[in-house]
């Protein structure tokens, strides 16, 4: 049975393909060269995780399990929001087909604050990531359900040498012993099901206990409550990454400061 995260890989490889031909990997370049400097990213949640919290606030028009999510969209308002908040950083979401994202969704956000931005997307290609950093973005999402471990070596190492972070994404045990072969500090375990879309903590409660403690551990998606963030604490992730629950608050920043407002002491 295909799933979700096979249907996005076909129509991407078809879109990157197209894109390329229209711009080649040199032009891409070029812009990356020209972007503005790199954000630390796993360093500004590495600090902010260090005495509290650390949040990544994801900028989330729709998505295939819930459809539009918000419908007064505004990015570079939505990332000040979250900045006034107390967000560590930003992701945004840029594919279009299941998301409703815009790479200049990200442009405005990055251009509002001066958070670091990862750019929430789904990557096969060094082109992809050098487009990524031509955007601006200062991090990468490699998605281990959706590549292979020759594909996410080629996807971090040109994140390194464009000077940006990569956050890998697991959802099971045999997802995470690849990621933990790989040279990249944040790793999140995504707590949505990508067959059924159905979120259960218990996927970061199970698997947070083979993860060592070099890493920064980020709980993914179905977060909500303080409550939610002080359960994920308590496994070893003081890093979250909340879209929907915070999008669909009309005072974004007031409702980002109440969800910060009381971390669990480490
Ligand atoms: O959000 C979805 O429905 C989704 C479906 C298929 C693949 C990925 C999907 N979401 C991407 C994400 O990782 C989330 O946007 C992110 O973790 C935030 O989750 P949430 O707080 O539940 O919006």
């Amino acid at each position: 049975m295909s799933t979700i995260l096979d249907r996005i890989k076909a129509y991407k490889l078809e879109e990157v393909a197209t894109r390329k031909s229209t711009r080649p990997l040199a032009r891409v370049e070029e812009d990356a060269k020209a972007a503005s400097p790199v954000r630390p990213f796993a360093e500004a949640l590495q600090r902010a995780t260090a005495t509290g919290y650390g949040l990544i606030a994801e900028i989330k028009k729709a998505s295939p399990s819930k459809g539009l999510i918000r419908a007064d969209f505004d990015p570079p308002a939505l990332a000040r929001a979250y900045e006034d908040g107390g967000a560590t950083c930003l992701s945004v979401l840029t594919d279009a087909p299941s998301f409703q994202g815009h790479e200049d969704y990200l442009v405005a956000a990055r251009g509002a604050v001066t958070l670091p931005v990862i750019r929430k997307d789904f990557l096969y290609d060094p082109w992809q990531v050098a487009e990524t950093r031509a955007l601006g973005a200062d991090c990468i999402l490699v998605i281990m359900a959706s590549v292979s471990d020759d594909q996410a070596v080629e996807l971090v190492d040109a994140a390194r040498d464009w000077g940006m972070d990569a956050l890998i994404e697991v959802h099971d045990r045999a997802e995470l012993d690849r990621a933990l072969r790989l040279d990249a500090p944040l790793l999140g375990v995504n707590n949505r099901n990508l067959n059924t879309f159905h979120t259960d903590l218990q996927t970061t409660r199970d698997l947070s206990t083979a993860v060592p403690e070099d890493r920064i551990l980020v709980a993914e998606s179905g977060l909500s409550t303080p409550a939610d963030l002080a359960d994920m604490a308590r496994h070893g992730a003081r890093a979250f990454l909340i879209g929907e629950s915070l999008m669909r608050q009309p005072d974004v920043a007031g409702a980002t400061r109440t969800l910060l407002a009381d971390p669990v002491a480490a």
